[in-house]
């Protein structure tokens, strides 16, 4: 039974005061806050089986290892990835995008076409463009609309058997909304082209299914996911993970090393150069734990109840704009009062304990193309409740009072 009081009770960081406040965290789209199981999992193995792994003869070394891979069996079942060695442990998204995006520079030649979506994060659109600038390839954008949706048919009219790779993400951070990834994936492979999927704003509301979908990479950061930061996955269709050269050398990721000619590991070692971060990799795999014991239907449902009232609440004051009005929206609201700057309003919402994000969001094309320097952004999660939006509509409001 889904009880958000009783959930509430995991996250030690919810009872803080932010300013003397009772904090209201709407930050959740930059990351997630840390349940007590994921904590108690960093302390268990710092405490009790910290060690280097794979190669070490030692009972420690060979207990971290086992709950390292352990950690990937994990991973590679929620996403539900043919074989663990189609995941490769990263730093989070902006690390497996750069490694795609590094390996396909041998894939690509002049006057190749890529596509990118108006919707991405700047970490799904910088690796691409220094891509384009290395290969000579050529970079296309699908358009968005006034609602904040991509629009499909002008992605029709991109496509061409010059596409070689199309890289959209799952849910826009800035907008919320929620992309017809399996009709670009479809649309993609129908010319041969490959599809990169950034998941790192879908992987803490729904649960991808990387082969239902049929995509050939899939990028999260655990952080957005209950997870500690600085660890993530990629998840590659192995017949492309072969096709890519090592994005780093070093220690791990090698068979023999020689002056006169070094051989590589196979998957997933050939990606996972030096020491990864096998405390963080162990919590990922505590943070989807716990996240499953939950339940995706669970969370998906009450955040969708989080989101349609705080958009009727927000909708109440006056001289208030949504950006991102799609019906497939996830828990984000990114909103502007009329004629104040969103970092004003944001500067006096943390005076009341209220954490929301202000600014570009790293998106700043969508920013460009709503002709705004930033919006408001609220992002909300399974662990929030309609009285923290209720603080959060008042803090608006009297935000708006001072600043108009
Ligand atoms: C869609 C999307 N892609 C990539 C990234 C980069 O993830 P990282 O590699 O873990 O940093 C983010 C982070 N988004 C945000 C980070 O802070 N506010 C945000 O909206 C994101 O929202």
């Amino acid at each position: 039974m889904f009880n958000v009081e009783t959930i509430r009770k995991d996250f030690p960081i919810l009872q803080r005061q932010v300013n003397g406040k009772p904090l209201v965290y709407f930050d959740n789209a930059a990351t997630s806050q840390t349940p007590q199981q994921v904590i108690d999992a960093i302390v268990d193995y710092y405490s009790n089986y910290n060690a280097n792994i794979h190669r070490g003869v030692h009972s420690l070394s060979q207990e971290a290892t086992d709950k390292y891979e352990e950690a990937r069996l994990k991973i590679q079942k929620h996403f539900n990835a043919k074989a663990s060695h189609e995941i490769i442990m990263t730093a989070g998204t902006t690390h497996g995008i750069n490694l795609v995006a590094s390996g396909f520079t041998a894939l690509l030649k002049e006057g190749d076409e890529v596509i990118v979506s108006a919707l991405e994060h700047h970490s799904n659109i910088v690796p691409w463009q220094m891509l384009c600038e290395r290969s000579g390839a050529i970079l296309k954008v699908i358009p968005m609309n006034d609602e904040g949706e991509l629009v499909m048919s002008a992605y029709d009219d991109l496509l061409s058997e010059k596409t070689k790779l199309v890289f959209v993400n799952h849910i826009s951070n800035a907008l919320g909304t929620i992309n017809p990834i399996e009709s670009i994936i479809k649309k993609a492979h129908a010319v041969g082209a490959a599809v990169l999927v950034d998941g790192a704003q879908a992987c803490p509301h729904v649960k991808a299914d990387v082969q239902a979908l049929n995509v050939d990479f899939y990028v999260v950061s655990a952080h957005k996911m209950c997870g500690p930061t600085g660890v993530g996955m990629l998840y590659g269709k192995e017949e492309w993970l072969n096709k890519l050269p090592p994005y780093q050398g070093g220690g791990e990721m090698i068979a023999e090393v020689s002056f006169e000619k070094t051989t590589y590991a196979g998957l997933p070692h050939k990606f996972e150069a030096g020491t990864p971060n096998i405390c963080g990799g162990i919590a990922f795999g505590a943070a989807i734990d716990y996240m499953n014991n939950i339940g995706f239907k669970n969370i998906n449902a009450y955040e969708h109840e989080l989101l349609e009232y705080a958009t009727k609440r927000l909708l109440e004051i006056e001289g208030l704009k949504i950006y991102g009005t799609s019906k497939r929206k996830t828990s984000v609201v990114s909103f502007n009062l009329d004629g104040i700057h969103p970092y004003d309003v944001g500067t006096l919402l943390d005076k009341m304990g209220v954490a929301v994000r202000t600014g570009h969001h790293c998106a700043q094309p969508i920013m460009d193309y709503f002709k705004i320097p930033g919006t408001i952004r609220a992002s909300f999660a399974f662990y929030n409740t309609k009285a923290e939006i209720d603080v959060l509509v008042e803090g608006v409001k009297k935000a708006k009072m001072m600043l108009s």
